[in-house]
């Protein structure tokens, strides 16, 4: 239970409201995958999880066989790779998390998995669209910055698109981001709280070192850099074998146990992740990661990027460029190749 309690030692502390709402289904579309499978096992030990619904194309019923018998509440169900099997699996889901499509191998960029992921993606959002349409919906497929826009086109196509309900998980930066700077410090990463702004790739990451207890940290373009290629290194390192997956499902997990304590009743319940965004909108960009305030309809507030330095104005301008591209992709295959 160590893993249990690192990631959701914090929000046990915190009291609930007298309204919280204490069922919660969550729904893995993808569930039998590197990220998938250690994303259930972390979900299965989430208190806060009372049914877990593991989807994918292959192997879903065997992974949820395996950790409905993790001796935890929650009740555990793997359903067939069929589009009832899918519908099922979405139905009554208040936290939708997609980790399905392919990872990186190493010489790709995120945006090298666009033609294989965007249609995987547009596909389980319409299922989504269609059988859980109030849900919560965690991306966390690449290219998260196209693979958001590409969600939320085809919720509008369907009449349901709430922008308080999808977001882009970009929890792993902030998660590189405190422990890179604590291996630096010599500190405990728990009390690294860096903000990381943008998008999830490359120059669209904004780590703002200027913000943290560490503002000298800000003309460190080594780290800087290691934060924005970060899922790099994993990818060399896995030489072929896919990117990040156990860290990413700790990510996974704890965005997911974020959104769960807001929908229960928790107040101040703080994540940055990439989401339909004001900040940047009169530039033509819809979608932004910043620090984003959870309640119990998702999205409660967007906190604003805040004050920062000559070195972050300069990385935020390189990151709206990449980042108006990405998301345009995204909304053009949408336009291009509808659901059906
Ligand atoms: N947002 C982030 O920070 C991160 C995102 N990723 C992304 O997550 C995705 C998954 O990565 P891995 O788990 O390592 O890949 P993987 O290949 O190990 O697992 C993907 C799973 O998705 C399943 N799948 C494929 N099409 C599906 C469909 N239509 N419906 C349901 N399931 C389907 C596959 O059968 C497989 O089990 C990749 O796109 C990767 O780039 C990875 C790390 C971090
Ligand atoms: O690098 C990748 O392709 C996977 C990913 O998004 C990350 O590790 O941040």
């Amino acid at each position: 239970m160590f893993a249990a309690r690192a990631v959701f030692a914090a929000g046990q502390r915190r009291a609930f409201s007298a309204s919280a709402r204490n069922l919660s289904k969550v729904t893995v579309l993808g569930a039998a995958g590197g990220i998938g499978q250690p994303l259930s096992l972390l979900l299965k030990l989430n208190p806060r999880v009372t049914e877990l619904a593991l989807y994918d194309i292959r192997g879903g019923p065997g992974v949820a066989a395996d950790v409905s018998h993790v001796n935890t509440k929650s009740n555990v169900k793997g359903y067939e790779p069929t589009a009832a099997g899918l519908a099922e699996a979405l139905k009554g889901s208040d936290v939708v998390v997609i980790p399905a499509g392919v990872p990186r191998k190493p010489g790709m960029t995120r945006d090298d998995l666009f033609n294989t992921n965007a249609s995987i993606v547009r596909d389980l959002a319409k299922a989504c669209a269609e059988s859980a349409p109030d849900a919560n919906l965690l991306i966390i497929a690449n290219p998260v910055n196209s693979t958001v826009p590409i969600c939320a086109e085809v919720f509008k196509a369907r009449g349901v698109y709430n922008p308080k309900r999808l977001f882009g998980v970009t929890t792993l930066d902030v998660v590189r981001a405190s422990r890179f700077v604590s291996e630096i410090k010599g500190t405990d990463p728990v009390d690294e709280n860096i903000t990381v702004v943008g998008g999830h790739s490359g120059v669209t990451i904004v780590p703002l070192f200027s913000q943290s207890n560490h503002p000298d940290l800000t003309s460190n373009a080594e780290l800087v850099n290691r934060v924005q290629f970060g899922g790099d290194e994993v990818v060399k390192a896995k030489d072929g074998a896919g990117s990040a997956t156990l860290s990413m499902a700790m990510a996974g997990a704890r965005m997911t146990d974020a959104v769960l304590r807001a929908a229960q009743g928790e107040k101040g319940v703080v994540e940055p992740s990439f989401v339909d965004s004001p900040l940047y909108k009169d530039q033509g960009i819809d979608f932004f990661a910043s620090k984003v305030e959870l309640g119990p309809n998702g999205v409660e507030k967007i906190l604003p990027v805040g004050a920062v330095d000559a070195n972050e104005q300069k990385l935020i301008e390189a990151c709206l460029a990449d980042l108006k591209k990405n998301i345009a992709k995204g909304v053009a295959f949408a336009a291009a190749n509808p659901a059906k």
